[in-house]
């Protein structure tokens, strides 16, 4: 793969910024290579590209819903034949391992063939009138342009996962996506190019998150802005948007807690464990980050949790052998390393691992060694703060009353999970968890793209994506009343 720059696309057309100046996406798997480069925007290319969106909204949101649906397909189809080539680059850019790249492109596919379907289905409901010689109906309308800032971890399904539910209800996209993901996010605004979208129906625009990112949520013209991200931005983001009447979704962190009780079968525990909490190097919102274990099994699963982590392969993610990819960034990498010493500065027990690894090519890259804390207490920082790296801590507990309280213990709410055979645990884990996720007998990762998804507390803003959920965020309702 030869190392590129990539321009924005506005109004159809790639074009350069006039800041001269890009920002360089490196391989966290070898600091030294450039994956490519992506522009360095201004506040002027924002409003020309909002300026391009909205320009488009009135014929887009004319056409048939099955006609959008159509550009939908095609996308997807392009995307289809270049799905290696995408996945390739989203593993040298932030280090997800290539399997793992592979499924998230694929998943990207099947989101745009799914909304496409969508442009066929209801928009609207018919509802009795108290006239009996009217009519009435509810329909469903698109709010006008949409402003779409993502993060780098799922740098294909998530801007998908916003950009096709807005497109097909009829609403024009601008998409800012993370630096540490716009080749990536490039390489899927090449497909939607090849895919002939009327000009100024899908904008793509790079550069700082404070002059872009805060441009589309300042923006008058941008009717609505769909944010996934951490915390601090995402609460700015939302009071921005919000404080100009405009509408908003944020899709946030999480602490997601897996209760491990003693009658599960702890094998499977152990699996859902080491999958939920470290595949993608524990940088999924989804990620399983603190692991609450009955005092009756602690020691057992732990030492079985211990004997399998110690088997996991890290490395470069393009490696086949490779079950655990790098950091994706310096910034990540350094995050989880204050988190670290964090922790056993509290008091935390390392189990395993903790450091940096430096062994052969490892050292060119920002890789951390498979992460477990032992002996780890709710007031502690590693039990409450969002790590976003390949870290678990282990909390023990008597009952599974105080597994749910001690999972509800934080301030946010977005995924959890028990491993339990018992009905009873399953029901009140089902009632009282606080989540917006909520898994049994699997790890807390793991998202369906035609299920609603979203957080409780302070992982959300009330709001859902993805599956007939999108609607709600993606479209306003008009009741309309005809009389003869
Ligand atoms: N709940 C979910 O669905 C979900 C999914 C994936 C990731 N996440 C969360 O995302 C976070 C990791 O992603 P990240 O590091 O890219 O998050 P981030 O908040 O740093 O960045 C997200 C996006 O916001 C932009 N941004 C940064 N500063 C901004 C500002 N001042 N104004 C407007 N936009 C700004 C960034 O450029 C990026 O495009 C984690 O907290 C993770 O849990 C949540
Ligand atoms: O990072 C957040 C998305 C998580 C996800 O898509 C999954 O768990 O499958």
């Amino acid at each position: 793969m030869s190392e590129k720059t990539f321009s924005n696309y506005i109004g159809g057309e790639w074009k350069a910024s006039a800041s001269g100046e890009v920002i360089q996406s490196t391989n966290p798997a070898n600091k030294t290579e450039v994956v490519g480069s992506v522009q360095k925007s201004t506040r002027d290319e924002l409003n020309e590209a909002v300026g391009q969106a909205k320009g488009a909204l009135k014929a887009w949101r004319k056409l048939a819903g099955a006609e959008r649906g159509n550009y939908l397909y095609q996308a997807a189809a392009i995307m289809e034949e270049n799905l290696e080539e995408i996945a390739t680059t989203m593993t040298k850019e932030m280090g997800k391992s290539l399997p793992e790249a592979k499924g998230e492109t694929m998943r990207g596919i099947q989101i745009l063939k799914y909304y496409a379907g969508e442009g066929m289905r209801s928009e609207g409901d018919v509802i009795p009138s108290t006239d009996a010689s009217a009519f009435m109906f509810s329909k469903r309308v698109p709010v006008g342009v949409v402003g779409v800032i993502t993060p780098w971890n799922f740098p294909v399904a998530i801007p998908i996962w916003k950009m096709a539910p807005a497109l097909i209800y009829g609403n024009t996209v601008v998409l800012k996506p993370a630096s540490e993901g716009s080749v990536t996010a490039a390489k899927v605004f090449e497909c939607f190019d090849k895919a002939g979208f009327p000009a100024g129906v899908v904008n793509f625009i790079t550069g700082s998150g404070s002059v872009i990112g805060q441009g589309l949520a300042e923006h008058n013209d941008v009717n609505a802005v769909t944010f996934t991200g951490s915390n601090n931005v995402g609460r700015n983001i939302g009071n921005t948007v919000g404080a100009r009447g405009g509408k908003y979704q944020l899709e946030m962190g999480g602490k997601n807690p897996i209760i491990i009780a003693e009658d599960c079968d702890i094998e499977a525990a152990v699996d859902a464990t080491l999958s939920g909490g470290l595949k993608s190097t524990g940088q999924k919102c989804t990620c399983s980050s603190r692991v609450i274990v009955q005092s009756a099994i602690y020691d057992q699963f732990k030492e079985r949790l211990l004997e399998k982590a110690k088997d996991i392969t890290v490395g470069d993610g393009m490696d086949g052998s490779t079950w655990m990819g790098p950091c994706a960034s310096e910034g990540q990498f350094n995050t989880v390393k204050h988190y670290i010493a964090k922790g056993q500065e509290e008091g935390a027990a390392l189990a395993l691992g903790g450091n940096v690894l430096t062994e052969g090519n490892l050292k060119d890259g920002y890789y951390i060694e498979p992460t477990i804390f032992d002996n780890v207490t709710t007031d502690m920082t590693i039990a409450q703060e969002e790590i976003f790296g390949p870290v678990l801590a282990l909390m023990k507990v008597e009952t599974i009353e105080d597994a749910i309280d001690l999972a509800n213990d934080v301030e946010f709410g977005l995924s959890a999970s028990i491993f339990t055979k018992n009905i009873d645990h399953i029901l009140s884990f089902i009632d009282d968890i606080e989540a917006g996720l909520v898994r049994i007998n699997s790890e807390t990762a793991g998202v369906e793209l035609q299920a609603p998804f979203g957080g409780m507390k302070a992982s959300s803003s009330y709001s859902r994506e993805q599956g007939q959920a999108a609607k709600e965020f993606f479209t306003t309702t008009k009741t309309v009343f005809i009389k003869g």
